[in-house]
């Protein structure tokens, strides 16, 4: 039973059923709008370490049936988090080449093409991903917004192993590159609040950085990336392509997100 393959709404809407956080306190993704922000000027930029991993080094890149995820290396560290959190994987979240707006995160009401999620854990604490996810301090995700502009050669470095996991469970190794090219330049404008996993079983456990700032990527990438991979297998009789994968957002009562940047 594939999550995302009962349509976008509907889908959802049945998760709380089968996974009681998915209907709790602290869901993502949210809208960004003015009378929910608050300056924080505690915010520090964004540090990473370890990012610019050896093309010696290789990221399996996985189609998983919801989302194309790649490995990372657990040295890919964020530093200026109160705890050290270590990379787990990155994945991307889109919608279609009819609708091509679907970022999970939205500002003003506004959807992005894409978004790219880096997955950390916090390794001070908890030895891997698996048994941090469940924790309110487990998890760090960074956001990146995905817009349409100019050729992208990072995300080309992933994007050009799309036709070798077209379907459910095929992997292609990637030679490392410098994961920190696939992101902004302003590492230290973003959004900050705690949230949860997108996807069932939707922990509150995530500390969630949003960069004001999306990096671009070609349409012809963007389409690649619409209508490149399927959800089913390689010998399904319905083949189900893998589009729309993003979760709608939530209600975000009564709660503030922090800036670290003034409007
Ligand atoms: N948007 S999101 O909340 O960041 C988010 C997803 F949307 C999402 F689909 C996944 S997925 O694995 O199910 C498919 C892509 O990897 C994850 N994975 C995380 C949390 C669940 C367990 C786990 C185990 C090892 C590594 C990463 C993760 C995810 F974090
Ligand atoms: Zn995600």
């Amino acid at each position: 039973w594939n999550k995302w393959q009962l349509g976008s709404s509907d889908g959802e809407r049945v998760w709380p059923k089968m996974f009681p956080f998915c209907g709790g306190v602290f869901q993502s993704p949210i809208d960004f709008h003015n009378d929910i922000l608050q300056y924080d000027s505690t915010l520090l930029p964004i540090e990473l370490e370890g990012y610019n991993v050896s093309p010696t080094e290789e990221f399996i890149l996985t189609n998983n049936g919801h989302s194309v995820r790649m490995s990372l290396s657990q040295s890919m560290r964020i530093r200026s988090l109160p705890s050290h959190y270590s990379a787990a994987q990155l994945h991307l979240h889109w919608g279609n080449r009819n609708k091509q707006e679907g970022s999970e995160h939205t500002i003003g009401g506004r959807h992005f093409a894409a978004e790219l999620h880096i997955v950390h854990y916090n390794s001070d604490k908890y030895r891997d991903v698996n048994s941090a996810m469940d924790k309110s301090d487990g998890l760090a995700v960074l956001a990146i917004l995905i817009e349409t502009g100019t050729f992208n050669p990072s995300f080309e470095k992933i994007f050009s192993h799309f036709r070798n996991v077209k379907y459910k469970d095929q992997e292609a190794f990637i030679p490392g590159f410098n994961v920190q090219d696939l992101l902004p330049d302003r590492l230290d404008e973003y959004y900050r609040y705690e949230g949860s996993l997108t996807t069932p079983p939707c922990y509150p456990s995530v500390l969630w950085t949003v960069f004001r700032k999306p990096v671009q990527i070609s349409e012809e990438q963007l389409l690649a990336l619409e209508s490149t991979l399927y959800c089913t297998q390689p010998s399904d009789p319905a083949p189900l392509e893998m589009v729309n994968n993003y979760r709608r957002v939530q209600e975000f009562d009564e709660r503030l997100v922090s800036v670290s940047f003034r409007q």
